[in-house]
């Protein structure tokens, strides 16, 4: 039985040494065919930055519930802005999560196709450094997940390079989630309900306390707890899709904290890797064979989050 989650540091694979780039590829390639998690070290965001950005969300979620809610768009799913709390629920659940966050969507440049497809980004008046904290938090964090995916491409005797353009300009998210203290016992609710990602992958900064939970193979939730320096990897449905599930999309959940720490907030940062919305989801031919039946439907990515995005009650029908 697996217990806990598998370590890797990126500069193995960044590295000049060939021995070194295996060993990443392999570590990780066999944490995501089982455990489906991965705490990263050695990536792109420096601790300057990542301070900063937890001041600047936490002076976000401290202003006025009436300031927030200007932010909150109606019409687009909750794609950008603001999503005020208990909104979203996990697919299958009536309940709503016990969160509010905000979401910075891809930076575009001289692109008016996507600039069509994508919502523009919001942008908080009230901070002055908001905006262009959350926007080289997305770069660091996007440059960081395309490394993984090379890494990834290479487990699947695929290209390097295989996912490159599939996301560039991808319709990633990053999303500062704030989970406010618990004032009363909550009915049905948690912080976040078990839920399994939509996308390709995701790079979660702020699981460094407990509260996060990841199911293994023999139905036990295990502790998902980062050291300081490192961030925690997941593989999404998308990329489970991809590969026939060789690549597991885990079940995971965060649950509420014991009543004496009840009164204090939970703050993360998911960064949720999707490609571009053509690209095909169609199981990976290498990946099925007579032992693997081909088990999902072709699909494209659009058409993918299009569907989970009304699961998850952010968009109506
Ligand atoms: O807050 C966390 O640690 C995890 C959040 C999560 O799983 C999600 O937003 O998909
Ligand atoms: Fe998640």
């Amino acid at each position: 039985m697996m217990s806990s989650i598998p370590s890797v540091n990126l500069e193995d694979f960044i590295s000049d040494d060939k021995n070194r780039k295996e060993k990443f590829i392999k570590e990780i390639g066999s944490a995501f065919e089982n455990i489906g998690f991965v705490a990263l070290s050695g990536h792109f965001l420096s601790d300057k930055l990542v301070d900063d950005l937890y001041s600047e969300i936490k002076n976000f979620f401290n202003l006025s519930q009436e300031v927030k809610d200007k932010y909150e768009i109606p019409g687009i799913g909750g794609q950008r802005g603001y999503t005020s709390f208990g909104k979203e629920h996990a697919k299958g659940k009536k309940e709503g999560d016990l969160k509010e966050f905000w979401h910075f969507g891809q930076y575009l440049e001289n692109n008016p196709k996507l600039e069509k497809e994508y919502p523009a980004n919001v942008e908080v008046q009230e901070l002055v450094h908001f905006n262009a904290t959350g926007k080289e938090t997305y770069k660091m964090l996007e440059k960081t997940a395309k490394y993984v995916l090379r890494a990834l491409a290479l487990h699947l005797d695929l290209e390097e390079t295989y996912f490159d353009d599939y996301i560039k300009n991808g319709n990633s998210i990053l999303r500062p989630i704030h989970y406010p203290p618990i004032e009363q016992e909550p009915k049905n609710a948690v912080r976040a309900a078990a839920h399994g990602d939509i996308n390709l992958i995701t790079l979660l900064m702020g699981a460094h306390g407990k509260g996060l939970q990841v199911k293994n193979h023999d139905g036990e939730w295990v502790d998902a707890i980062a050291q300081p320096d490192q961030l925690m990897i997941n593989v999404g449905d998308m990329l489970s899709r991809l590969t026939n599930n060789k690549l597991k999309s885990t079940i995971h959940q965060v649950v509420n904290p014991p009543k004496e720490l009840w009164g204090t907030s939970r703050y993360s940062v998911p960064f949720f890797m999707h490609p571009i919305s053509e690209m095909p989801l169609n199981c990976l031919e290498n990946c099925v064979d007579k032992d693997h039946p081909k088990q999902f439907e072709d699909i494209t990515a659009g058409e993918f989050l299009h569907e989970r995005l009304i699961d998850l009650g952010l968009i109506t029908k």
